[in-house]
């Protein structure tokens, strides 16, 4: 039997929040599959058991707390050598009791960007990346000038976004990068992430910690090393280009368009269920994008995206 026609093995897991957004980690046994490697907390669902209350009756056996509130994360299916597992990871903030490791395995609360120096199994490569985005992400609009830009990014600061992509075509190369500097203090000082959708080599001469690639970029990037910053995404629009962005370990994807949009007149959308049916298939955090707004997110996690994307939602709150 070849490793993709093997069973999966369902396992639910949990990215597990306190008041302080650190986040809950727990080592494996020596003794287990992936032994000795830190890992979201969770196990497998027994037959015939709905997979919310697997994490319910795990988080109970594993730390000794009852889950209060949760929502999906992520779907991961995995081959490793020797099984084939599909991690169903959500996140749970809200628990009554006190996390402790009650089978003696050794737990640790870390915050997001604290994930990066822990050894994870190979499969949570994405978890991780999933469990240190946001939910929403403010893609900038057109502005009248810079002082529009500087004011308009300040207003979705305030409202609570804390990733910004700034996207500006429109600019002349010299004006972007300008720009790009005036907003990175603004972001740091929130503590949100400015990320630039340009061209590589831009992108690489700005230091600029995240880029995102549109289709063509994407079908041009021969490997993530390129990009020297942190994170690199790209926008898909099909299975093919998911498929891409996937062989390339991006980060994360937007896809689009989930609904009609104003600045894409005349593309087809997805819909919910064209959105849910290529996200499914997919190995890496995705942002629902296109008519997207707050409203829109307990729709996209019940799709299996990371959360929502948009311009207009933001741009002019
Ligand atoms: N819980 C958890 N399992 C993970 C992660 N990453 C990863 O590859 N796995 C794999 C390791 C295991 O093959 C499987 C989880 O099984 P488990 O050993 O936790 O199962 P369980 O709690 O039911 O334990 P047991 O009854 O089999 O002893 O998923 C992760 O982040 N969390
Ligand atoms: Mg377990």
């Amino acid at each position: 039997m070849s490793k993709t026609e093997r069973r999966l093995i369902h396992v639910a897991a949990a990215v597990i929040l306190d008041g302080d957004q650190r986040i809950l980690l727990a080592r494996r046994p020596d003794d287990k599959h992936q032994g000795g490697l830190w890992e979201f907390p969770g196990g497998k669902v027994e037959a015939g058991e709905p997979v919310r209350d697997a994490l319910d009756r795990e988080l109970f056996e594993e730390l000794g707390i009852r889950v209060r509130s949760a929502r999906p994360l992520i779907q991961i299916p995995h081959h490793y050598a020797d099984k084939s597992v599909l991690l169903d990871v959500f996140v749970v903030d809200r628990f009554d009791g006190q996390a402790h490791g009650r089978e003696g395995q050794p737990v640790r609360w870390v915050s997001a960007q604290q994930l990066s120096d822990y050894s994870f199994p190979a499969a949570n490569r994405p978890i991780v990346a999933a469990a240190q985005l946001p939910a929403r992400m403010l893609i900038t609009g057109t502005a009248t000038d810079a002082a529009d830009y500087l004011a308009r990014t300040e207003r979705a600061l305030a409202c609570g976004l804390r990733w910004v992509m700034l996207r500006a075509p429109e600019l002349a190369e010299a004006d972007f990068c300008e720009l790009y500097r005036q907003l990175l203090p603004l972001c740091d000082a929130a503590g949100a992430t400015l990320g630039v959708n340009c061209d590589l080599a831009l992108a690489n001469r700005l230091g600029a910690q995240a880029l995102h690639l549109n289709r063509h970029r994407l079908a041009q990037l021969g490997t993530r090393d390129a990009f020297k910053g942190e994170w690199l995404s790209a926008s898909c629009h099909d299975a093919a280009e998911l498929a891409r962005a996937a062989e390339l370990q991006l980060d994360f994807v937007t896809l689009s368009p989930v609904a009609h949009t104003d600045s894409h007149p005349d593309t087809r959308p997805l819909g919910w269920q064209g959105f849910a049916d290529l996200c499914g298939e997919a190995t890496l955090p995705v942002y629902a994008l296109g008519g997207m707004g707050d409203k829109d997110l307990d729709a996209a996690w019940a799709r299996g995206a990371q959360g929502v994307a948009a311009i207009s939602e933001w741009w002019g709150c």
